[in-house]
C-alpha cells in the first residue's frame, strides 16, 4: 500500500549570493512498512529534502513547491495551521541530525519522551509518562530510565530516547537524519538492530538519511542516491547494491571499506557543486570519468533500466 508519494518537489533558499537549489525536482514513492535510504555526500540536499517533507523550513525559503501525498491526503495544499495540528509529529515525525545532544538537560528523559503525547495528542501527563515507560522497554531500556536526566545516559541510550520521542505518537512515517553517525560502531549496530525490530513489529515506515552507503544497506528496502539536489538513482536495495548504475553511486560504493578484502579505497575527486550555479547538463559531469559530450550540454532525463537512473549512459 502506497504511504507516501512525492512528485517534483522543490525547495530553494534565498541568499545574498543567489538562489540555492537544495531540492530540485525530486520524485519518489514509498509503501507502508518500507524503508527508503537516501545516500549522498554532505551538501547534496538530504536534510533539505527531509525538512521539505515535514515542512520545517528556514525563513529564507525562495521556492517550496511540488506534490506530497501521505495516505492519499494532499499535504502541500494544507494550510500551516492544519499541517501543524494534524500532520507534523502526529503523522510524520523526525529525528534530527545530532538530536541526541539536544535533549533538555534539566528535564527527566521520561517527561521528554511523553511530551509530544501531551502536546499533540492531549494525553494527560500521568498516562503519557506510563506510555513513555512502555516504549523505553520496547526500545531495550528499562522503565527506570524515565527517571534519569540526559547526563546520566550514554550516547546510545540518548539516541534511543530521541528515537522514542519521534515514535511515541505512533506516526505513519519517521524520518531519521544520520541517526547513528555520532555513535561508535557497536552502539551503531545496536541502534540499527533496534530499528530493524521496530520496522518488523510495527510495520514502521522510515526515511533513513545517511552519507554512509554501507549503514543504509542494513535497513533499506529501497535506496536513493542524491546528488546536487536531485535523486540520480533509485532502486530496490538488493539491485542497488549488486548493480549500481549511476557513476556517482558506483564511486560511493568504491569509497567504502570492506573487511578482509584487499582493495584500494577510491575517493571521488572534487566536491559536490555549488547549488547556486550548478554545472550545465548533468550536474555530476565535472567529476565523472565516463562523461560524454552530451553530459556537458543536456540534463539527462530519468531512464528505466530495471531501476531508475538519471544518466546519459543508459539512454
Ligand atoms: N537555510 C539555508 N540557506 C541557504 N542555504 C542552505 C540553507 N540550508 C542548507 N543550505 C544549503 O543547501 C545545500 C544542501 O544542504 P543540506 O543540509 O540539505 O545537505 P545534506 O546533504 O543534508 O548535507 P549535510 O549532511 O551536511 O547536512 C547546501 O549547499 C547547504 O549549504
Amino acid at each position: 500500500m502506497k504511504l507516501l508519494s512525492v512528485s517534483n518537489l522543490k525547495l530553494y533558499y534565498k541568499t545574498t549570493k543567489g538562489v540555492v537549489k537544495a531540492v530540485d525536482d525530486v520524485s519518489f514513492d514509498l509503501n507502508k512498512g518500507e524503508t527508503l535510504a537516501i545516500v549522498g555526500e554532505s551538501g547534496c540536499g538530504k536534510s533539505s529534502l527531509s525538512r521539505a517533507i515535514i515542512r520545517l523550513l528556514p525563513r529564507n525559503v525562495h521556492t517550496y513547491e511540488g506534490k506530497i501525498m501521505l495516505n492519499g491526503t494532499d499535504l502541500m495544499s494544507m494550510d500551516e495551521e492544519t499541517f501543524r495540528k494534524e500532520v507534523r509529529w502526529r503523522k510524520i515525525s523526525m529525528v534530527f541530525q545530532g538530536a541526541l545532544n539536544s535533549l533538555n538537560p534539566v528535564l527527566k528523559v521520561g517527561y521528554q519522551i511523553a511530551e509530544p503525547l501531551m502536546i499533540h495528542m492531549k494525553v494527560n501527563e500521568k498516562e503519557a509518562i506510563e506510555r513513555a515507560k512502555e516504549l523505553l522497554v520496547k526500545l531495550g531500556l528499562s522503565e527506570e530510565f524515565a527517571e534519569r536526566y540526559p547526563f546520566e545516559l550514554s550516547g546510545g541510550m540518548k539516541q534511543r530516547a530521541v528515537i522514542a520521542i519521534a515514535l511515541i505518537t505512533n506516526p505513519d512515517l519517521i524520518i531519521l537524519d544520520e541517526p547513528t553517525s555520532a555513535l561508535d560502531v557497536i552502539t551503531q549496530a545496536n541502534i540499527m538492530n533496534m530499528l530493524k525490530k521496530l520496522k518488523r513489529s510495527r510495520e514502521q515506515t522510515f526515511i533513513f538519511i545517511t552519507h554512509d552507503i554501507s549503514v543504509a544497506s542494513e535497513l533499506a528496502d529501497k535506496v536513493a542516491t542524491m546528488y546536487a539536489g536531485q535523486i540520480v538513482e533509485i532502486a530496490p536495495a538488493d539491485t542497488f547494491y549488486e548493480e549500481p548504475l549511476h557513476p556517482y553511486t558506483q564511486k560511493l560504493m568504491k569509497s567504502v571499506p570492506t573487511l578482509r578484502r584487499e582493495k584500494m579505497l577510491e575517493s571521488i575527486p572534487g566536491a559536490p557543486p555549488n547549488l547556486i550555479n550548478p554545472p550545465s547538463g548533468c550536474r555530476f559531469h565535472p567529476r565523472c570519468d565516463k562523461a560524454m559530450d552530451i553530459c556537458r550540454k543536456e540534463d539527462p532525463p530519468t531512464f528505466e533500466r530495471g531501476h531508475s537512473v538519471k544518466c546519459w549512459l543508459y539512454r
